[in-house]
């Protein structure tokens, strides 16, 4: 662990120092010489893998969404961003939450912290590179109504019973719904209970809403409560109660 430890100090050592590489590089500089400038060109063009790296966004539209899938990512979407009657843009009661490839690229620095860090660690849901073949969805936020929206659209690989979607799959979605949603209210949480009904079955290749609503908060606990209908809300297919609890960054590392 100790060791662990090191690595990540070294990590933010080494990130320190690359950023700072990073911005020297950017900033023009009256005193190069030609020499100078065109090795500073050269290191510029050898660091793209480093430093280019826009993690790609995963719930923003892909080819392989449907009608349905963009459908309801429309509606969401148009709401967040309204326009006053004045023709000004402002804030929408919705927003839509970025999504990459691995959680530590949502903090400051993450993106080049996970070159380093576990570099093969990927966010389970956003593992597969073929686009609709797995979990294909975008989450929305809505802060005043303190609760989430989540269009999931179910892709071929995540077959349970024959035509239809493993319960597990729809299990992890649900984590990762109510999971978000309690870390918005609450900072870094861990699922200590998930409690599934599962009512319908849901087809494979299909698009469902989740929807989740905060029930309570007490101390340490956020109370979560999601459920899963088709796109059109007249069929219901899961619902959930969900505890997270609040947990400090060194139960992550130290595991205690
Ligand atoms: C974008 C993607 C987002 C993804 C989000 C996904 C989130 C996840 O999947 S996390 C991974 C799955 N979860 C885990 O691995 C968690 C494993 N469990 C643990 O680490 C610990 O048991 C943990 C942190 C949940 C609780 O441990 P700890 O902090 O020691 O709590 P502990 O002191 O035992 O209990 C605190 C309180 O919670 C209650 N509690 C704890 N666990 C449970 C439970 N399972 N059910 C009901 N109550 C519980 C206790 O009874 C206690 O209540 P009270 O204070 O009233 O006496």
């Amino acid at each position: 662990m100790a060791r662990s430890l090191g690595r990540i100090c070294k990590g933010f050592q080494c990130l320190g120092s690359l950023s700072s590489i990073q911005t020297q590089l950017r900033q023009p500089s009256t005193s190069v010489s030609v020499r100078g400038t065109t090795f500073v060109r050269t290191m510029v063009q050898a660091l793209p893998s480093l430093f280019s790296s826009k993690p790609r966004d995963f719930s923003l539209p892909n080819s392989s969404w449907g009608s349905e899938m963009m459908r309801l990512y429309e509606h969401y979407n148009s709401q967040c961003e309204v326009e006053t009657e004045g023709g000004e843009k402002q804030e929408g009661p919705w927003r839509r939450l970025p999504s990459y490839n691995r959680l530590l690229k949502y903090a400051t620095g993450g993106v080049y912290l996970s070159k380093i860090i576990q570099s093969k660690a990927r966010l389970f849901t956003r593992n597969i590179r073929d686009p609709g073949a797995a979990f294909e969805y975008v989450l929305f936020v809505n802060s005043e109504e303190q609760k989430c929206a989540c269009v999931f659209q179910a892709g071929h690989l995540l077959e349970g019973p024959p035509g239809h979607v493993h319960g597990g799959a729809i299990a992890t979605m649900i984590d990762t719904v109510t999971g978000t949603h309690a870390t918005i209210l609450s900072g870094p949480v861990m699922t200590a209970n998930l409690n599934i009904n599962y009512r319908s079955p849901i087809p494979l290749g299909s698009t469902v809403l989740l929807e989740s609503f905060l029930d309570k908060k007490e101390g340490r606990k956020t109370f979560i409560s999601c459920k899963v209908t088709s796109s059109n809300g007249s069929k219901l297919h899961t619902e959930t109660t969900a505890l997270f609890l609040s947990i400090n960054f060194s139960h992550l590392l130290l595991g205690e």
